[in-house]
């Protein structure tokens, strides 16, 4: 497979990860680097750990075991040189430790560990040469080396793969040179590719499973952010679905529909609490005449105009609506008539005073109010509405611009 897009966030697309399906056979790692460099970065912490550990626990085993060395082999040239290379050794994994904690990011790219492991292995070359007598233990010891470099070097089957190859060429190299014959130099070659092969596919196998258990999990994370997406999109459209059902598209005040609603509840709580609650129907003086002189546009800007001016002088807890055409309400809890009559004058006095700028000489607007208080034999806003446009057309009658009681 290819992919040209080399993306390294931390969370690639979720299809680029179908559950191992991009890994390699070979080595089980992401056939894409980029996904691979984001799944090594991510399990960096933990390898940079393990790894420590490991190359500590070589160092101690490399220096224990100069006990036997002495035991065996005493102040001789022999130990000397096995002791040289020991000390040389455990320096190289110790400096190994230090560029660790200064570069975590060679915990997971393997090749620090790789060089240390192809380092390590001569000594045991060395060891045929020094102690022919035990050539079997130094075998049994390489095959444990061959396993572990596939155990315990970080996920890197590939770069482990060349070690246990250099290990297994390095050992029948030297034993040839010391003069093994054909027919043992096959058996060990066998035997010491078995720990190999062992080693190779568990390893591969342990890296398909953290690969794969990664994938998932991307996979995962990637759809829940998808359904949070989603989510967050519907809530969005429906709080916008539900401002175009109650709320006038012109000016955004409250519609017919919602303002009857929010009038049921107004009035109830009013009414419990004993207050009064207001209503006043706002109609534009000849607001035929604003459209014809200046076309519909300047009509719709004189509304949204007006809408503007009632929703700044009124409180917070007053409604203001447009129940279509030129006709707004406003509705005032807790107000009674005579404080409501102050409200309403002020805010026709702000409607003469602030015409429709932006057109030429400017669209002077006024009003014919009429303003009533809910009254107990009210049942519903019809009914409070009936009184008030018997009062607007008196209003109207009268000469507009005025206010009217009822
Ligand atoms: N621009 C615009 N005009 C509207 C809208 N709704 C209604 N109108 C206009 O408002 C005008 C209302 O006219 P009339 O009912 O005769 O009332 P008026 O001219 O204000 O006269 P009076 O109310 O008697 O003072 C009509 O010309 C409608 O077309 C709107 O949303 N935008």
């Amino acid at each position: 497979m290819a992919h040209n897009n080399s993306n390294t966030d931390s969370q690639p697309d979720a299809h680029r990860f179908s559950a191992g399906r991009y890994l390699q056979r070979w080595n089980a790692e992401f056939a894409d680097p980029a996904v691979e460099l984001v799944y090594r970065k991510q399990r960096e912490p933990l390898m940079v750990r393990q790894l420590r550990y490991t190359l500590l626990l070589w160092a101690l085993l490399f220096l224990l075991f100069m006990l036997p060395d002495w035991l065996a082999l005493g102040a001789s040239q022999a130990f000397f040189w096995l002791a040289t290379y020991r000390l040389v050794f455990v320096a190289c994994l110790l400096g190994g430790v230090l560029l660790l904690n200064k570069y975590p990011v060679l915990a997971t790219d393997g090749r620090l560990a790789m060089w240390l492991a192809l380092l390590g292995h001569p000594f045991f070359f060395l060891y045929f040469v020094l102690r022919p007598d035990v050539t079997a233990w130094i075998l049994g010891v390489i095959m444990v080396l061959q396993i572990s470099v596939f155990l315990y070097l970080p996920g890197r089957v590939g770069l482990s793969l060349w070690v246990a190859l250099f290990g297994w060429a390095g050992s029948l190299a030297t034993l040839a040179a010391l003069g093994m014959g054909p027919a043992k130099l096959v058996g060990v070659a066998f035997v010491l590719a078995l720990p190999a092969v062992v080693g190779y596919y568990t390893a591969l196998r342990l890296e398909r499973m953290l690969r794969g258990e990664y994938s998932l999990r991307q996979q995962v994370m990637s759809s829940n952010a998808e359904l949070r997406a989603e989510i967050e999109r519907r809530k969005a459209l429906e709080a916008e679905l539900e401002r175009q059902a109650t709320t006038d598209p012109l000016t955004g005040l409250c519609n017919r529909r919602h303002y009857e609603a929010l009038y049921e509840r107004e009035l109830n709580r009013c009414r419990r609490q004993g207050t009064g609650l207001s209503i006043a129907m706002l109609d534009l003086d000849h607001f035929k005449s604003v459209n014809d002189t200046h076309g519909h546009e300047v009509g719709d800007q004189a509304l949204v105009h007006t809408a503007e001016i009632l929703r700044a002088g009124l409180r917070c807890s007053d409604v203001v609506g447009r129940f279509g055409g030129e006709e707004f309400i406003l509705m005032l809890p807790d107000t009674p008539l005579e404080q409501a009559r102050v409200v309403v004058e002020r805010v026709m006095q702000t409607l003469r005073s602030y015409p429709l700028s932006g057109v030429e000489g400017g669209v002077r607007i006024t009003a014919t109010v009429a303003l009533t208080e809910v009254k107990d034999t009210d049942g519903n806003l019809s009914d409070t509405l009936k009184r008030v446009d018997v009062a607007l057309y008196q209003g109207k009658a009268a000469g507009r611009d005025q206010l009217v009681l009822s």
